[in-house]
């Protein structure tokens, strides 16, 4: 069989919450290879379930590093074994789960630096981490460390100003105090913290890669006007932290090239660049190529909503990070925790575990679901504040159960209508050229993407895959390559597939739901009035 033509070409990784994944993208811009290791499936060893370990006390969750070390290992056997081409890859990038951390004992950099390329990474690396089971971003126990946080700043609005957010217990500065107050032993001996992100790029580049700005925002600890770590929040976390974490980078930045190991191992070109990697949400709105006006939405394990912004409006509500595609400019996110598990439990409950009948009960319902509303958060939703399921008839009675085709449209319902309703807090508005671009495996359903419509009054768009975050790692990659030439990222990605067109908002749509909206807005805040202030 002929040789395959060589095909110059960029990598986009992802390491997330359930599973590493890459593509691999040609100077065309088309993915012409994808390829996935799955935690739970494929690494049954680590016990995990949804590619984490919930604790008995039902806030702390962590996975483990060597986990996702060996399925690095795996996914590169594997495309060495399916006979991939390394020595066409230019440049490669990479995205990680928003605000894991990652704790680097003392002397690792030694062994990264130093990879012997007869062994795999997981056989080398075992003794390189002061913390083996790593934090991530469900992880709810660092309420405390967060109070102490925006104290010392001086309250939550003076925290959010300073660095997007106000104090959340995924976000990594509080995770790191938790630790420096849990574990102290294993923080003294630690000497280098890396998001999930720079982890995964410090593999490849066989040293520390620094953090970027764009994922660099989602620790409560980075100054996004002048993207700088803020002095007085590193103090407030955590002794010695500056050193630990090194300078922030600008998210386009070359970090290095490729380590030897790499080379020797797979047949990388030595002058394979490596791209500083970012946080999942970020790469995902490279990947889409999210322009002004238009909202992001990625349906995946959490639901997150992403915005374009000039001018940051940080708020006591979801996040505002600094633009992976663009330093001068920022990103909105709002971040909903009973995503793609919730649905999944739904269809499972009243669709028989199948998704053809989630979709026909979507087709059987009406729009406004008869005034039915449902809010479903089985897990401590962030935004906002709420856990349990809440169920309203249309005279806001709260009932306990819905019949099962009801309950599947006011999950869907509840969902979207929640997502406008927040994103407009931030000072969002739907404008007349607004697309609303869809990723993520709920963005294979076509019946939900028609309630997204419906919902927001705006066209919706999909990708052609549902790996954002990996395309717009190689998206990154190659805007990587053009440092220096000035070449916006839009100019560097215009021959990309463009989003195709899935559904329209039905006719009468935006009236229904109008009213619906407010009806939701006012039953949320009566929900949230409930659970902190429960009657006698
Ligand atoms: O916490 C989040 C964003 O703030 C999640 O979207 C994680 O990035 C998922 F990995």
């Amino acid at each position: 069989m002929a040789e395959p033509a060589a095909r110059r070409c960029c990598l986009g990784w992802d390491f997330s919450t359930q599973q590493v994944k890459v593509v691999a993208v040609d100077a065309e811009l088309n993915v012409f290879y994808e390829d996935s290791v799955h935690f739970d499936r494929d690494l049954l060893e680590f016990g995990t379930q949804g590619g984490v370990h919930v604790h008995e006390d039902g806030l702390t969750v962590t996975s483990p590093v060597l986990m996702w070390v060996q399925a690095l290992d795996i996914i590169l056997e594997k495309m060495k074994a399916s006979g991939f081409d390394f020595s066409q890859v230019l440049a490669l990038s990479g995205a990680g789960q928003q605000h894991g951390s990652v704790y680097w004992k003392a002397g690792a950099s030694r062994v990264l630096t130093s990879l012997l390329p007869d062994l795999l990474l997981h056989e080398q690396l075992q003794a390189c981490f002061s913390i083996t089971d790593c934090p991530v971003w469900m992880d709810s126990s660092t309420t405390a460390q967060c109070r102490q946080l925006e104290a010392a700043v001086g309250g939550a609005q003076a925290l959010s100003g300073l660095t997007g957010s106000r104090a959340y217990e995924r976000f990594t500065g509080n995770q790191i105090a938790k630790i420096y107050q849990q574990k102290p032993e294993a923080y003294s001996h630690t000497e280098r913290i890396s998001l999930v992100s720079s982890f995964a790029a410090s593999l490849f580049l066989g040293s520390y890669s620094p953090i970027d700005h764009s994922d660099g925002s989602g620790m409560n600890l980075l100054r996004i006007q002048d993207k700088v770590w803020s002095q007085a929040c590193l103090a407030a976390c955590a002794p010695h932290l500056e050193e630990k974490l090194g300078p922030a980078v600008p998210s386009c930045s070359v970090v290095g090239s490729i380590s030897s190991y790499y080379v020797r191992r797979y047949g990388f070109s030595s002058g394979c660049k490596v791209v500083a990697f970012t946080g999942d949400n970020p790469a995902s709105l490279a990947g889409m190529r999210l322009e002004e006006g238009d909202i992001a939405v990625s349906l995946g394990t959490s639901d997150t909503l992403f915005l374009w912004l000039q001018e940051p409006t940080p708020a006591l509500e979801g996040h505002i990070f600094c633009s992976p595609v663009d330093p001068q400019h920022y990103m909105a996110l709002l971040c909903f925790k009973n995503g793609s598990l919730m649905r999944e439990k739904i269809r499972d409950e009243s669709a028989s575990r199948s998704w053809g009948e989630f979709s026909k009960a979507l087709q059987s319902t009406e729009m406004g679901n008869g005034g039915n509303l449902g809010f479903y958060f089985d897990v401590m939703e962030i935004t906002p504040e709420i856990i349990g399921r809440h169920r309203f008839t249309a005279e806001n009675r709260e009932v306990s159960a819905f019949p099962g085709d009801v309950e599947i449209r006011a999950l869907i319902e509840g969902q979207f209508m929640a997502k406008k309703i927040h994103a407009e807090g931030l000072g969002y508005r739907v404008m007349p050229k607004t697309k609303i671009l869809a990723t993520g495996g709920a963005s294979h359903n076509r019946d939900i993407l028609q309630v997204l419509a419906d919902v927001f009054g705006a066209p919706v768009y999909v990708i052609d895959t549902t790996n954002s975050a990996c395309v717009g790692s190689a998206y990154r990659a190659f805007h990587g390559l053009a440092a220096g030439t000035g070449m916006p990222f839009s100019e560097v990605v215009k021959l990309a597939p463009n989003p195709r067109l899935a559904a329209t908002p039905t006719l009468g749509a935006s009236q229904i739901y109008e009213a619906l909206l407010q009806r939701y807005a006012k039953l949320e805040q009566r929900i949230l009035t409930q659970t902190r202030e429960p009657p006698e």
